[in-house]
């Protein structure tokens, strides 16, 4: 168990995003942009749904981890704060996702 939280995970990517990019990933990406930070996205995410699709325990693992750091990235040069896509995600608790699908249609 853990108590390493995507809360914590923000702070991190939020403090190195002010670090000299040639000594953080993350200081790298932010000053690269957006459609280079997204597009690492989609790879990682490409490489999780690899991992999945395998039955890969380790490698979905790792590559979960991967993603979510990179869209903790997104999501900072995006000015998305976690705490509205946890707003969001509470929101939805109040229906079931058969019955939100169902009224996009309508
Ligand atoms: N969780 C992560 C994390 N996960 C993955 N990565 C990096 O993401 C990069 C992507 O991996 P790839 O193999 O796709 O990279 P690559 O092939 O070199 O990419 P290209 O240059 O080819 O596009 C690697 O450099 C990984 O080290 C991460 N980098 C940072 N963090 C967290 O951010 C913190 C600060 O890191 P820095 O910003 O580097 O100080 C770390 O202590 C961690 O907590």
């Amino acid at each position: 168990m853990t108590d390493f939280s995507l809360a914590d995970l923000e702070r991190i990517v939020d403090a190195r995003s002010q670090a000299d990019p040639s000594a953080s990933w993350t200081a790298k990406l932010v000053a690269a942009g957006q459609a280079k930070a997204a597009k690492k996205l989609g790879e990682e995410a490409v490489e999780t749904v690899i991992a999945a699709i395998e039955g890969d325990k380790a490698a979905l693992t790792s590559e979960t981890a991967d993603l979510l750091y990179h869209l903790m990235v997104v999501l900072k040069i995006g000015g998305v704060a976690l705490q509205d896509v946890m707003g969001e995600l509470e929101r939805r608790t109040s229906q079931s996702g058969l019955v939100e699908k169902a009224s996009r249609k309508s």
